[in-house]
């Protein structure tokens, strides 16, 4: 080295981490006065994408420790504010200043490429039916598909799995629940023959790869996923066309409303749908049936209910009696609480000012606001012990239970299923599906965890999506009742 050249390397160095961070104010921003704090992350325009996306819960606890509850990160290109006061979810349901729908849209079109859909005259005449048939007395045939075509697939699949001359089946519990839950929910919503193995397979596809669709990786990394999407086109577009089969009440006005619309177009949205309704159900239904499994005082409570309901006694699984297995209701409850991983999301249309109990902040337009019920769900005032699975821990004999913090009432505790005008319109179905899946198991068939030990941990790369599935699967056996 000449003499010059030690000033000019250590020069080097100290200007390097300058213009490092130099690029990273450039590109990920500046906390503007009335702002929350700013977070930029580490990395330009990734922003704080990697350790959001390996374990968001962790890396938003940390911040709140830092910063308190409400802050500003940057993630992927996207400014993402965060509102962790469980008692400021109403002020943020209620802000004018905040929408959901190009958050839906913005959705729609990476994951089901169905760009613009609420330029769609159908959208609005969808979306009503979907509040209006998935509740109430309108639940009350669709449940009664359900419980048939489970009733009527489960020994068929019991029986598959269990070896010529042994007296029980052992099966990955996840993979069981999945193909079950998939067929019969299908079927019952779409009509008969519709859950073909090809159907499966491809739906399985695309929803693996749908994370990353939403990150927006190039189309090559998720080449499967993509395939499956478009294989699912056709036959969803079927579904709703002159030659479906005899479907439920609520995908027959689906197909009314849509009449006048492309197969193309009618196909995405029924992929969208199809989606919605199996993404979330089938991993809640797989943490019902393995906390149940897991905790033998839980699954003694749930089994001795289900013994002493008249309905089930006389063969009646109504959303009557499914109403009235508290135990069960608490346990299921139990287990959303702790493997719910969704988002509820809004977009400012515009620069604005919000007023939240704890103060007033600014948004600028294209922020978006998040809240994070993952983080209410694990709070340990809220819920004491939080990482526990308490089976009874949502038990009431009527109504909803009411939980506290700080002495005031934590207005909406439990949020699997969102809130506001993005809340799930499946939740009551949803909720019946997992509870005839239990009672038909529990009923039929003694099943127990072949290995000792915790339950696998959540896959935490679909942070935002709704239920964490699991890492991996479990192994159980199953053994029909005399
Ligand atoms: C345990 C099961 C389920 C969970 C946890 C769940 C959760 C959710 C959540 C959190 C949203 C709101 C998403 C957002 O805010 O962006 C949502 C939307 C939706 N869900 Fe569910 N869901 C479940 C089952 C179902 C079922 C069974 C159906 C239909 C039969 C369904 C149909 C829908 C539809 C159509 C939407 C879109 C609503 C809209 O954008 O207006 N869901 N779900």
């Amino acid at each position: 080295m000449n003499e010059h050249g030690l000033p000019v390397v250590i020069a080097a160095c100290l200007a390097a981490p300058a213009a490092y961070l130099g690029a990273l104010a450039a590109i990920n921003g500046w906390r503007r006065p009335g702002e929350p704090p700013l977070i930029r992350g580490a990395v330009p325009y990734l922003g704080a994408a990697l350790p959001f996306g390996r374990d968001a819960m962790r890396f938003l606890d940390g911040l709140r420790a830092e910063h308190g509850e409400l802050f500003t990160v940057f993630i992927g290109g996207r400014r993402m504010t965060f509102a962790l006061d469980p008692m400021a979810v109403p002020a943020l349901l209620k802000a004018k200043q905040l929408s959901f729908a190009p958050v839906a849209d913005e959705v729609v079109d990476l994951a089901f490429a169905l760009p613009k859909v609420r330029e769609y005259a159908a959208i609005h005449a969808l979306e009503r039916a979907s509040k209006d048939f998935l509740k109430g007395a309108a639940l009350s045939p669709l449940t009664a598909r359900m419980e048939a075509q489970l009733d009527a697939l489960l020994p068929e699949y019991v029986d598959a799995l269990t070896p010529a001359g042994q007296g029980h089946a052992e099966a990955d519990l996840y993979r069981f629940i999945w193909d079950l839950m998939f067929a019969a929910g299908t079927d019952a919503l779409y009509g008969q023959g519709v859950a073909t193995p090809a159907l499966s397979k491809a739906f399985d596809d695309f929803d693996q790869a749908f994370p990353l669709m939403l990150a927006r990786v190039p189309d090559f990394i998720v080449r499967e996923g993509i395939a499956g999407r478009e294989f699912l086109v056709a036959p969803m577009a079927a579904s709703t066309g002159p030659e479906a089969p005899a479907q439920s009440e609520w995908m027959a006005k689906r197909a009314e409303i849509m009449a006048a619309e492309d197969p193309e177009f009618r196909g995405r949205i029924q992929v969208s749908v199809l989606w919605a309704a199996h993404a979330n159900t089938i991993p809640a239904t797989f943490w019902a049936v393995a906390h149940l499994l897991r905790h033998p005082e839980a699954l003694a409570a749930v089994r001795a209910e289900l013994e002493a309901s008249e309905g089930l006694r006389a063969g009646d699984r109504s959303t009557a009696t499914l109403d009235q297995l508290r135990h069960l209701d608490s346990a299921i409850r139990e287990s959303l609480r702790l493997s719910s991983g969704s988002l509820t999301l809004r977009l400012a249309a515009e620069d604005c000012e919000l007023e939240l109990p704890t103060g007033r902040f600014r948004l600028r337009k294209d922020d978006q606001v998040a809240i994070a019920p993952f983080l209410t769900h694990r709070d340990p005032e809220i819920f004491p012990d939080p990482e526990a699975y308490q089976h009874d821990r949502f038990y009431v004999e009527k109504g909803v239970k009411q939980f506290f913090k700080a002495g005031k009432r934590v207005p909406m505790p439990l949020m699997p299923f969102g809130a506001g005008v993005s809340m799930c319109p499946g939740r009551f179905f949803a909720v019946n599906e997992i509870k005839l899946c239990v009672t038909l198991l529990l009923s039929r068939y003694d099943l127990e965890l072949v290995d000792d030990g915790p339950l696998p941990s959540y896959d935490l790369s679909r942070v935002g999506l709704g239920i964490y599935p699991p890492s991996q699967d479990v192994r159980v056996r199953i053994t029909a009742r005399s």
